[in-house]
Protein backbone atom coordinates (compact mmCIF):
# COMPACT_ATOMS: atom_id res chain seq x y z
CA UNK A 1 0.00 0.00 0.00
CA UNK A 2 1.33 3.78 -0.85
CA UNK A 3 2.53 5.11 2.41
CA UNK A 4 0.32 8.51 3.15
CA UNK A 5 3.87 9.50 4.20
CA UNK A 6 7.12 8.99 3.49
CA UNK A 7 9.86 11.38 4.27
CA UNK A 8 13.58 10.13 2.45
CA UNK A 9 17.05 12.07 3.76
CA UNK A 10 15.11 15.06 4.65
CA UNK A 11 17.60 18.29 6.09
CA UNK A 12 16.92 21.77 7.28
CA UNK A 13 19.43 24.02 8.34
CA UNK A 14 17.60 27.23 9.72
CA UNK A 15 19.52 30.77 8.81
CA UNK A 16 18.74 33.16 11.99
CA UNK A 17 20.64 36.51 12.72
CA UNK A 18 24.37 34.39 13.51
CA UNK A 19 25.75 31.10 12.20
CA UNK A 20 23.39 29.04 9.98
CA UNK A 21 22.34 25.71 12.08
CA UNK A 22 21.43 22.26 10.57
CA UNK A 23 18.30 21.01 12.38
CA UNK A 24 17.62 18.21 10.20
CA UNK A 25 20.30 16.29 8.83
CA UNK A 26 18.87 13.18 7.34
CA UNK A 27 15.30 12.29 8.43
CA UNK A 28 13.72 9.51 7.41
CA UNK A 29 9.25 8.67 8.35
CA UNK A 30 6.77 7.12 6.90
CA UNK A 31 3.02 7.30 7.44
CA UNK A 32 0.57 4.33 6.73
CA UNK A 33 -3.19 4.97 6.32
CA UNK A 34 -4.81 5.26 9.87
CA UNK A 35 -1.03 4.57 11.85
CA UNK A 36 0.17 7.09 14.63
CA UNK A 37 3.52 7.83 15.24
CA UNK A 38 4.54 10.04 18.71
CA UNK A 39 8.28 12.36 18.12
CA UNK A 40 9.87 12.59 21.22
CA UNK A 41 13.04 14.53 21.45
CA UNK A 42 14.83 17.40 23.75
CA UNK A 43 13.75 20.51 23.66
CA UNK A 44 15.14 22.76 20.82
CA UNK A 45 15.72 19.70 18.94
CA UNK A 46 13.28 20.02 15.62
CA UNK A 47 10.46 18.32 16.39
CA UNK A 48 8.05 21.47 15.29
CA UNK A 49 10.69 22.59 12.95
CA UNK A 50 10.07 19.16 11.26
CA UNK A 51 6.17 19.26 11.81
CA UNK A 52 5.98 22.59 9.83
CA UNK A 53 7.69 20.72 7.18
CA UNK A 54 5.13 18.19 7.08
CA UNK A 55 2.38 20.30 7.19
CA UNK A 56 4.03 22.69 4.49
CA UNK A 57 4.28 25.54 6.25
CA UNK A 58 7.80 25.60 5.24
CA UNK A 59 10.34 23.43 2.52
CA UNK A 60 13.08 20.96 3.42
CA UNK A 61 16.53 21.97 1.64
CA UNK A 62 17.19 18.43 0.47
CA UNK A 63 15.57 15.46 0.77
CA UNK A 64 12.15 13.65 -0.50
CA UNK A 65 8.97 14.31 0.69
CA UNK A 66 6.03 11.71 -1.17
CA UNK A 67 2.46 12.63 0.02
CA UNK A 68 0.38 9.72 -0.89
CA UNK A 69 2.72 8.94 -3.47
CA UNK A 70 3.49 12.56 -5.48
CA UNK A 71 6.37 13.99 -5.00
CA UNK A 72 5.70 17.53 -3.15
CA UNK A 73 9.43 18.51 -1.66
CA UNK A 74 9.30 21.51 -3.70
CA UNK A 75 6.02 22.38 -4.23
CA UNK A 76 4.48 25.93 -4.43
CA UNK A 77 3.08 27.88 -1.75
CA UNK A 78 -0.27 28.13 -3.77
CA UNK A 79 -0.47 24.10 -4.15
CA UNK A 80 0.76 23.70 -0.61
CA UNK A 81 -1.96 25.95 1.13
CA UNK A 82 -4.45 23.68 -0.69
CA UNK A 83 -3.07 20.77 0.57
CA UNK A 84 -2.80 22.74 3.83
CA UNK A 85 -6.88 22.55 3.79
CA UNK A 86 -7.98 19.55 2.15
CA UNK A 87 -5.32 16.96 3.05
CA UNK A 88 -4.38 18.11 7.01
CA UNK A 89 -5.78 19.20 10.46
CA UNK A 90 -3.71 20.81 12.59
CA UNK A 91 -3.98 20.91 16.48
CA UNK A 92 -1.54 22.80 18.30
CA UNK A 93 -0.58 23.39 22.41
CA UNK A 94 -2.77 26.26 22.59
CA UNK A 95 -6.26 26.05 20.92
CA UNK A 96 -7.26 28.93 18.92
CA UNK A 97 -10.83 29.14 19.68
CA UNK A 98 -13.01 32.22 18.47
CA UNK A 99 -14.39 32.76 22.26
CA UNK A 100 -17.28 34.64 21.20
CA UNK A 101 -19.02 31.55 18.76
CA UNK A 102 -19.94 28.31 20.31
CA UNK A 103 -17.84 25.34 20.07
CA UNK A 104 -20.14 24.16 17.12
CA UNK A 105 -19.72 27.29 15.58
CA UNK A 106 -16.24 27.32 15.92
CA UNK A 107 -16.19 24.06 14.50
CA UNK A 108 -18.21 24.88 11.51
CA UNK A 109 -15.60 27.54 10.91
CA UNK A 110 -13.42 24.88 9.55
CA UNK A 111 -16.01 24.01 6.91
CA UNK A 112 -16.24 27.33 5.27
CA UNK A 113 -12.90 27.40 3.98
CA UNK A 114 -12.14 25.70 0.54
CA UNK A 115 -15.22 23.48 -0.14
CA UNK A 116 -18.00 26.31 -0.45
CA UNK A 117 -20.84 26.62 1.78
CA UNK A 118 -22.82 23.41 2.98
CA UNK A 119 -26.25 23.19 3.58
CA UNK A 120 -27.76 24.11 7.12
CA UNK A 121 -28.67 20.73 7.85
CA UNK A 122 -26.27 19.01 6.22
CA UNK A 123 -23.13 21.53 7.93
CA UNK A 124 -24.99 20.92 11.38
CA UNK A 125 -24.81 17.11 11.20
CA UNK A 126 -21.15 17.13 10.16
CA UNK A 127 -20.02 19.34 12.75
CA UNK A 128 -22.29 17.25 15.73
CA UNK A 129 -20.46 14.67 14.26
CA UNK A 130 -17.36 15.57 14.75
CA UNK A 131 -18.12 16.88 17.97
CA UNK A 132 -19.87 13.59 18.83
CA UNK A 133 -16.44 11.74 17.65
CA UNK A 134 -14.02 13.65 20.46
CA UNK A 135 -17.18 13.26 22.98
CA UNK A 136 -18.42 16.74 23.46
CA UNK A 137 -21.32 17.04 21.25
CA UNK A 138 -23.38 17.31 24.40
CA UNK A 139 -21.18 21.05 24.38
CA UNK A 140 -22.05 22.27 21.43
CA UNK A 141 -23.82 25.54 22.18
CA UNK A 142 -20.83 26.29 24.94
CA UNK A 143 -18.71 29.04 24.20
CA UNK A 144 -14.83 28.69 25.03
CA UNK A 145 -14.92 30.85 28.48
CA UNK A 146 -17.32 28.23 29.83
CA UNK A 147 -15.31 25.06 28.74
CA UNK A 148 -12.13 23.62 30.60
CA UNK A 149 -9.25 23.83 29.05
CA UNK A 150 -9.22 19.78 27.52
CA UNK A 151 -12.96 20.62 26.55
CA UNK A 152 -11.53 23.07 24.73
CA UNK A 153 -8.36 21.34 22.81
CA UNK A 154 -11.50 18.66 22.12
CA UNK A 155 -13.44 21.67 20.29
CA UNK A 156 -10.00 22.07 18.06
CA UNK A 157 -9.63 18.50 17.21
CA UNK A 158 -13.51 18.63 16.03
CA UNK A 159 -12.55 21.13 14.00
CA UNK A 160 -8.94 19.89 12.59
CA UNK A 161 -11.25 16.64 11.70
CA UNK A 162 -14.27 18.02 10.65
CA UNK A 163 -13.30 18.10 6.91
CA UNK A 164 -11.74 14.68 6.86
CA UNK A 165 -8.59 15.15 6.32
CA UNK A 166 -6.08 12.20 5.37
CA UNK A 167 -3.09 13.84 8.14
CA UNK A 168 -3.32 15.29 11.55
CA UNK A 169 -0.17 17.00 12.91
CA UNK A 170 -0.68 17.49 17.00
CA UNK A 171 1.99 19.84 18.42
CA UNK A 172 2.13 19.39 22.07
CA UNK A 173 -1.42 19.11 22.15
CA UNK A 174 -1.73 18.12 25.97
CA UNK A 175 1.19 20.82 26.73
CA UNK A 176 -1.45 23.47 28.91
CA UNK A 177 -3.26 20.21 29.91
CA UNK A 178 -2.87 17.75 33.63
CA UNK A 179 -2.25 14.61 33.16
CA UNK A 180 -5.87 13.06 33.12
CA UNK A 181 -7.42 15.76 31.24
CA UNK A 182 -4.87 15.58 28.72
CA UNK A 183 -5.51 11.56 28.32
CA UNK A 184 -8.70 12.83 27.39
CA UNK A 185 -7.14 14.76 24.49
CA UNK A 186 -5.41 11.84 23.42
CA UNK A 187 -8.35 9.96 23.21
CA UNK A 188 -9.68 12.38 21.02
CA UNK A 189 -6.73 12.28 18.57
CA UNK A 190 -6.78 8.51 18.06
CA UNK A 191 -10.28 8.80 17.25
CA UNK A 192 -8.78 10.43 13.98
CA UNK A 193 -7.03 6.92 13.16
CA UNK A 194 -10.50 4.86 13.15
CA UNK A 195 -11.19 6.35 9.54
CA UNK A 196 -7.90 5.73 8.38
CA UNK A 197 -6.30 9.45 8.92
CA UNK A 198 -3.07 9.18 9.91
CA UNK A 199 -1.57 10.77 13.37
CA UNK A 200 1.65 12.39 13.93
CA UNK A 201 1.94 13.55 17.62
CA UNK A 202 4.64 16.07 19.02
CA UNK A 203 4.66 14.99 22.65
CA UNK A 204 7.30 15.63 26.00
CA UNK A 205 5.12 12.83 27.57
CA UNK A 206 6.05 9.28 27.40
CA UNK A 207 2.93 8.10 28.50
CA UNK A 208 1.26 9.77 26.05
CA UNK A 209 3.78 9.14 23.04
CA UNK A 210 3.00 5.10 24.37
CA UNK A 211 -0.50 5.49 23.62
CA UNK A 212 0.70 5.70 19.99
CA UNK A 213 1.40 3.16 17.53
CA UNK A 214 4.95 4.10 16.96
CA UNK A 215 7.58 5.89 18.59
CA UNK A 216 9.96 7.43 17.45
CA UNK A 217 12.88 10.31 18.96
CA UNK A 218 14.37 13.40 17.37
CA UNK A 219 17.91 13.32 18.07
CA UNK A 220 21.25 15.07 16.32
CA UNK A 221 18.61 15.67 13.35
CA UNK A 222 17.56 12.27 12.56
CA UNK A 223 15.05 10.20 13.59
CA UNK A 224 15.42 7.10 15.58
CA UNK A 225 12.80 4.49 16.47
CA UNK A 226 12.26 3.65 19.90
CA UNK A 227 9.52 1.06 20.16
CA UNK A 228 7.93 -0.18 16.32
CA UNK A 229 4.55 -0.61 16.16
CA UNK A 230 2.87 -3.99 13.95
CA UNK A 231 2.04 -2.35 10.88
CA UNK A 232 -0.22 -5.31 8.87
N1 LIG B 1 12.72 30.66 12.43
C1 LIG B 1 13.79 30.25 13.09
N2 LIG B 1 14.98 30.83 12.88
C2 LIG B 1 16.07 30.43 13.56
N3 LIG B 1 16.09 29.43 14.44
C3 LIG B 1 14.93 28.82 14.68
C4 LIG B 1 13.72 29.19 14.02
N4 LIG B 1 12.74 28.36 14.46
C5 LIG B 1 13.30 27.53 15.35
N5 LIG B 1 14.62 27.80 15.49
C6 LIG B 1 15.57 27.06 16.33
O1 LIG B 1 15.63 25.74 15.81
C7 LIG B 1 15.74 24.78 16.85
C8 LIG B 1 14.60 23.77 16.73
O2 LIG B 1 13.39 24.40 17.10
P1 LIG B 1 12.02 23.60 17.22
O3 LIG B 1 10.99 24.58 17.69
O4 LIG B 1 11.76 22.89 15.96
O5 LIG B 1 12.38 22.55 18.38
P2 LIG B 1 11.41 21.66 19.26
O6 LIG B 1 12.05 20.31 19.35
O7 LIG B 1 10.03 21.71 18.71
O8 LIG B 1 11.49 22.40 20.65
P3 LIG B 1 10.41 22.44 21.86
O9 LIG B 1 10.27 21.05 22.38
O10 LIG B 1 11.05 23.36 22.86
O11 LIG B 1 9.15 23.02 21.30
C9 LIG B 1 15.73 25.58 18.14
O12 LIG B 1 17.06 25.73 18.57
C10 LIG B 1 15.12 26.91 17.76
O13 LIG B 1 15.62 27.93 18.58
Amino acid sequence: MTPLIQLTNLTKTLKGQGEPRSILSGVDLTLHAGESVAILGRSGSGKSTLLSLIGLFDRPDGGQYLLGGSDITRVPERRAARLRSDEFGFVFQRFFLLKHLSAAQNVAMALVNGQGWLPRRKRKATVMAALERVGIAHLAKHKPPRLSGGEQQRVAIARALVREPKVLLADEPTGALDTETGALVIDALHSATDRGCGLILVTHDHAHANRMQRVVRLADGVLVTERQGVFP
